[in-house]
């Protein structure tokens, strides 16, 4: 018999973010448990490989009407083919876990649609799937809570080998924390590539971009470490009126770089520009010096030889650029991690105990509140 892979596979598809949050949140609590994770994002896995795996985890975003995310057609499209049979994955446990919206007529239709799919392949469901709702008062996390104690309950059950320390063991989220994923490293001035201040406008950003997003910990699909287009914003005004909970608007942009095609129903993902002054407050608050030079490297790649992007991981950048294009502090509502994270930092005794509510299962109704619906952005948790 063929050996089966002893680690838990998180495939996650993803438009805006929240399915990576989701996957990422699986992954520290199965390492919480002393359980081998691997975490992908479905562009970045080999669909052949999955009759190879032992239990797949899949949390899969809905977007479009009713489309997979970008990052999952290639896959989708695999898993989809006739030939593969009814008993392809035979053997396989699976769970899923969907983001969606139910204000949409197709509610989370890709990870119903993957739900089918995988279990018509032959796959066993571990648990019934998950469906987060944008529309419930606590945003997906209210879905997502009693589905993982699900499933880490039926895993324990059906899959101990995962656990090799037993049902019972659990780290604490605060051990977890203190080990940082990154590593940050601070170069001197002479080290800065002397052809940067030489390149025009766009090719010293678009360089900047590339190297920015190369060395972020965010996921960016390879092909678009560059932006295909620059583009200026002409128009922008409301659509919805000022009361309205939601600020929907019209922009209208004009190309200033080179023109790209594209058709109704195609998504723009536009990276704009943020508040300097948001920006610095940020870098002042983290009590760090935006003119430093540093390059950004996941912990894992310490010691080992990166072919490909060499040249890009070992140009320094700006400390205040990498801020101003990786993270978004001017606008992105912090998730509940970004709570737990301050928590385990912070030194006022009530500040702390604040954020602990806030990362808390009890708290999860008034962090949405707090959060989401009155938009707080990362500068403005205080
Ligand atoms: C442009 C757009 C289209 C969407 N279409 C759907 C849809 O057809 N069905 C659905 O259930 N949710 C839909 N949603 C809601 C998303 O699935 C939901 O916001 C989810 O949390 C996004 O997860 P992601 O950030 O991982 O992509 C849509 C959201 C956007 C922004």
């Amino acid at each position: 018999m063929e050996m089966k892979s002893m680690t838990l596979l998180i495939l996650y598809a993803t438009q805006t973010g929240n399915a990576l949050d989701v996957a990422e949140r699986i992954a520290r609590e199965a390492e919480r448990r002393a359980c081998t994770v691997v975490i992908s994002s479905t562009d970045d896995y080999d669909a052949n490989s999955l009759p190879a795996e032992d239990t797949v985890i899949f949390v899969v975003s809905t977007t479009g009407q009713g489309d997979t995310p970008d990052s999952m057609k290639v896959f989708w499209r695999f898993l989809l083919q006739r030939n593969l049979g009814s008993h392809w994955l035979e053997g396989i446990h699976y769970a899923v876990f969907g983001l969606g919206d139910s204000g949409y007529q197709k509610y989370n239709f890709v990870a119903k649609k993957l739900d089918k799919r995988l279990s018509d392949l032959g796959a066993t469901a571990v648990v019934e799937r998950g469906l987060g709702d944008d529309q419930h008062p606590s945003g997906y996390e209210a879905a997502l809570d009693p589905w993982l104690s699900s499933l880490w309950s039926r895993l324990n059950e059906i899959k101990p080998h995962f656990f090799p320390k037993g049902p019972d063991f659990l780290v604490s989220n605060e051990e977890l924390i203190g080990l940082p994923k990154v590593q940050v490293t601070y170069h001197n001035v002479n080290d800065m590539d002397s052809r940067l201040s030489t390149a025009t406008d766009f090719k010293y950003l678009q360089m900047q971009i590339g190297r920015a997003r190369s060395m972020s910990s965010g996921k960016v699909p390879h092909e678009k470490s560059k932006p295909d287009a620059f583009l200026k914003m002409v128009k922008n005004f409301p659509l919805t009126r000022a009361s309205h909970e939601k600020d929907v608007r019209h922009f209208e942009f004009e190309f200033v770089s080179q023109v790209i095609k594209y058709e109704i129903g195609d998504v723009l993902e536009v990276l704009p520009s943020q508040s300097p002054a948001a920006v610095d407050s940020f870098i002042q608050r983290c009590n760090l010096d935006p003119e430093s030079l540093i390059t950004v490297h996941p912990r894992e790649m310490e010691n080992r030889h990166i072919d490909n992007n060499v040249n890009t991981l070992d140009v320094p950048i700006k400390l205040r650029t990498f801020v101003e294009l990786t993270m978004d502090v001017t606008s992105a509502s912090p998730r509940r991690y970004f709570f737990e994270v301050m928590s385990f930092f912070a030194t006022a005794e009530h500040e702390k105990e604040r954020l602990q509510y806030f990362a808390s299962p009890e708290g999860r109704d008034d962090l949405y509140q707090y959060n989401q619906k009155e938009r707080r952005t990362v500068v403005e948790v205080k």
